[in-house]
């Protein structure tokens, strides 16, 4: 393959959650097909640059919050087009058209036209992911403290600014747990937040996650390092502290990783952190979802994703809230 092309592309996300689809006028290759707004980066130009210049040429608008998010790689026939992703949350303007092309705005978990372009299916499955993983915390706080915190977490009357309590995803890590408690509050867990958005992963223990009906597991990144085939039917997360890491996991395909420790934390004292500068030069060009982990507060979030993570995972910041 030696044609390869690199693409600025946008997802804009409205408060309500859905993005903008855009379908690829006549006269371009994959005409008819359904692609995010965006298109080539030319020579000597920044993917954000890029960015700006095709969201005005194609929707006629101007982006004024973009943080860098994916790179995917997908071969096509004829050539490998590297799609750097962007989040968009805010834009001047109402995106119409400028080439003709049909928009719409759709929900990431259930679209109503297509089909879309083959690159994108694992970035619909990145976009259903929450922006907070929240790992238990039961140890520290106690059994009681820790239900109650779970079930305000997931009452709508709690965020009253958004309507809705903010889904996240909840990670079962209780290490000195044994296997029998560990099962008990999984089973909780999942009783606590049932009918809501949020997702329960099992750490390390893929045969208790489908024992209880988790949604997924989160290796550990030794777990990970031995790890040659990912669970398909489970979601799969996984703990990084390294670039070699992070390399394993996109090669497995997981659905998001945590790369740590970005701050100093309590949990592991003596782990160097390694700065939001450090952060973001390893996920330059990396294809999953991340959540920075490590000291982070809700406050960060912005912060983190203007350093190319998906979102943030907190332990005790997320459960004093
Ligand atoms: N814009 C966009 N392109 C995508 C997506 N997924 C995907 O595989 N691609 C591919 C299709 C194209 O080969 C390439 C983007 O180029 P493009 O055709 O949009 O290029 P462009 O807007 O600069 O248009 P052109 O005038 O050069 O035809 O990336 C996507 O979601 N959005
Ligand atoms: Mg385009």
């Amino acid at each position: 393959m030696t044609l390869v092309v690199d693409a600025a592309v946008a997802i804009l996300r409205r408060q309500d959650g859905q993005v903008l689809l855009a379908q690829r006028p006549e006269g371009k290759p994959w005409a008819g097909w359904w692609e995010f707004p965006g298109g080539k980066i030319e020579a000597g130009e920044s993917a954000l640059a890029a960015l700006q210049r095709e969201l005005d040429e194609e929707l006629g608008i101007r982006a004024t919050m973009a943080s860098p998010w994916l790179l995917r790689e997908f071969d096509y026939p004829d050539r490998r087009i590297r799609l750097h992703f962007f989040r968009v949350s805010a834009w001047q303007g109402e995106p119409h058209g400028r080439e003709g092309q049909q928009l719409a705005w759709q929900s990431p978990a259930q679209l109503t036209v297509g089909p879309m372009l083959p690159a994108n299916a694992p970035i619909l499955q990145a976009l259903l992911l929450p922006e907070v993983l929240a790992i238990s915390h039961i140890a520290e706080m106690g059994e009681a403290a820790f239900f109650t915190a779970l079930s305000q977490s997931v009452t709508p009357s709690i965020t009253p600014s958004l309507g809705q309590a903010q889904p996240f995803l909840l990670q079962l890590r209780e290490k000195q747990a044994t296997p029998q408690q560990q099962e008990r509050w999984g089973l909780q867990m999942l009783e606590l937040t049932a009918g809501s958005a949020t997702r329960l992963v099992v750490n390390a223990d893929v045969a208790l996650a489908r024992r209880i009906g988790a949604h997924g597991v989160h290796l550990p990144a030794a777990q990970l390092m031995q790890c040659t085939q990912r669970p398909v039917d489970l979601l799969c997360g996984a703990s990084c502290h390294s670039p070699l890491e992070l390399e394993h996991a996109a090669r497995l395909g997981l659905d998001y990783v945590t790369l740590s420790p970005v701050q100093a934390t309590r949990s592991h004292p003596d782990a160097v952190p390694l700065g939001w500068t450090t952060f973001a030069h390893w996920l330059a060009d990396y294809p999953l979802p991340v959540y920075a982990l490590g000291g982070m507060q809700p406050a960060d979030m912005q912060q983190a994703q203007a350093h190319h993570a998906h979102g943030l995972a907190m332990q005790r910041a997320w459960w004093r809230e």
